[in-house]
């Protein structure tokens, strides 16, 4: 059936073609079916949207992406016809009925992925199927294989190449801001992709856009890796695994990240850059993503194993993950904390020991020392990190003269204080993600808390506990409100609770 372009001003990742109620019935198509538009020689896949109204009969609404890919103008004429679903949607219905996939299937899977041929709701029920039935260890290989293949990899002809990977799940993780530069520093090369936040408020790629770009492409992470040492890249801006981010934008919403998807996310990216060592941080304790220290060990044991059968050298670092790193959760608020210990100025000591941690560990599996922690401490404490990290940004096409006092945070706060004297019993790590972002984080980078006091330490009635940082007041607002209803910092006395009608916890 012949339609009229009609070309909607706009860019767009998935295909769509948007038609009258009249003509998807003709066609007889639903909302979310596939049809085919062809043009001359070319051709492409899109899923049908109905909106009669602005689409007469006759007329298929296409966006510029499409138009543009088809070289077709406003107003010319499209050959268009159903086209049934992909194979790949069958063995996502074998996957929600609990079946083993095959090596075949999952590729097909991933490489419809990276080919934007699932839509949304296919995809979400990828996800949601490893989310309930998970995967078998094959399943998880032939994942990470996939990934890596339906993508671009690199390899350097001299340096030994090492990274590391948190499987996150802790708010207020800047660690790679320290560790990328002080393994640069030490002569190693880290060329570090990151995804952007996954269930946190800020993710290590919201974090170092806050300084620089992180939308490189696979040439730049090469070539500035080799000139520097290390990049922070965002993985979802390359063509490096690049199933990975769309699967991620699933994730988010829903806050998940089902084992076998965070497996197969942070080993492909490993395995695609070529990693002969490779840390992972595993961040344990209540409110993360593994509760406790033996469910730590047990997907340790799956990250090594991963590794051996990939080829890659693996070390896992179990981190207490009890309640945030350091003491700020939201872009800015992490870059500006994370240049405050690259300054040596008063860091928080649960940051730079993590990073110290994981870092030490690198360096010691790379041969570079036997004493890793005090190899790395010497590295940041004497400036080289600080230095090196400015080269970093400067290659990034940032500021290389930034100081952590420039990084604008959001202007719009408001403090909480304890309502008694007492003892922080808990920061809760979920409803300080939740609570941050309301506030507008990972997308506002203004956005998000300062901690002024944590786990243990002993506060009098008024002591400021947190603030939020908001860019806009209702985002403010909203995130006020959300703290009171959810307290995220619980201050305890040894009274805990008074029937009817008082509540301290
Ligand atoms: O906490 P959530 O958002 O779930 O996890 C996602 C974060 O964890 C990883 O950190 P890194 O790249 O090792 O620094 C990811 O890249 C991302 O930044
Ligand atoms: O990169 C990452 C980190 C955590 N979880 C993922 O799925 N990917």
């Amino acid at each position: 059936m012949k339609f009229r372009v009609k070309l909607i001003p706009v860019r767009m990742d998935r295909s769509s073609a948007i038609m009258s109620q009249e003509d998807a019935e003709e066609l007889g198509v639903l909302v979310g079916d596939r049809v085919k538009l062809v043009f001359g020689k070319k051709s492409v896949i899109a899923d049908v949207q109905i909106a009669t109204g602005l689409i007469e009969r006759g007329e298929i609404g296409i966006c510029r992406t499409i138009t543009d890919y088809l070289e077709i103008e406003d107003g010319g004429e499209v050959e268009l016809y159903p086209v049934s679903k992909p194979a790949s949607v069958e063995y996502i219905r074998k996957k929600m009925d609990g079946h083993k996939l095959t090596k075949e299937e999952i590729f097909a899977i991933i490489k419809d992925i990276v080919n934007n041929a699932l839509n949304e709701i296919e995809l979400s029920a990828f996800v949601l199927s490893d989310y309930f039935h998970g995967m078998d260890f094959d399943e998880i290989e032939w994942t990470t294989r996939a990934m890596i293949d339906t993508g671009e990899t690199l390899t350097f002809e001299r340096g030994i190449v090492v990274d590391k990977h948190s499987i996150g799940g802790v708010p207020g993780n800047k660690i790679s801001l320290l560790i990328v530069p002080i393994i640069a520093a030490s002569g190693l090369l880290i060329p570090k992709t990151a995804s952007r936040a996954i269930t946190s408020a800020s993710g290590t790629a919201d974090t170092m856009e806050v300084l620089a770009n992180v939308s490189l492409s696979v040439d730049e992470i090469k070539e500035i890796t080799e000139r520097v040492g290390g990049v922070i890249a965002w993985g979802g801006a390359t063509n490096i695994a690049p199933a990975d981010d769309k699967i991620i934008r699933v994730e988010y919403p829903l806050s998940i990240d089902p084992k076998p998807q965070l497996l197969a996310s942070v080993m492909a990216k490993k395995g695609a850059i070529g990693a002969k060592h490779v840390v992972i941080d595993i961040p344990v304790g209540a409110g993360s993503k593994v509760p406790t220290v033996e469910k730590g060990r047990e997907l340790a044991n799956d990250f090594v194993e991963l590794g051996r059968r990939l080829g890659l050298n693996v070390t896992c670092v179990l981190t207490y993950g009890g309640q945030p790193v350091g003491r700020t959760v939201g872009p800015a608020l992490e870059a500006w904390e994370a240049l405050k210990a690259l300054e040596n100025a008063k860091p928080p000591r649960s940051l730079v020991e993590k990073a110290l941690g994981v870092a030490g560990t690198l360096l010691e599996m790379a041969g570079i020392t036997v004493n890793g922690i005090e190899h790395a401490r010497k590295i940041l404490e004497s400036g080289k990190a600080l230095e090196k990290f400015r080269e970093i940004v400067e290659a990034q096409g940032g500021d290389p003269n930034i100081k952590s006092d420039d990084v604008p945070i959001g202007d719009k706060t408001y403090q909480f204080t304890s309502p008694i004297d007492g003892a922080i019993a808990h920061v809760d790590n979920k409803r300080i993600v939740k609570v941050a972002r309301a506030a507008g984080a990972p997308k506002d980078k203004g956005a998000g808390i300062m901690l002024h006091k944590k786990g243990g330490q002993h506060v009098k009635v008024g002591d400021p506990l947190f603030t939020i940082y908001a860019e806009k007041e209702w985002k403010l607002d909203r995130a006020v409100e959300l703290a009171m209803r959810e307290p995220p910092v619980v201050v305890s006395g040894m009274v805990l609770e008074k029937y009817p009608s008082y509540r301290y916890i």
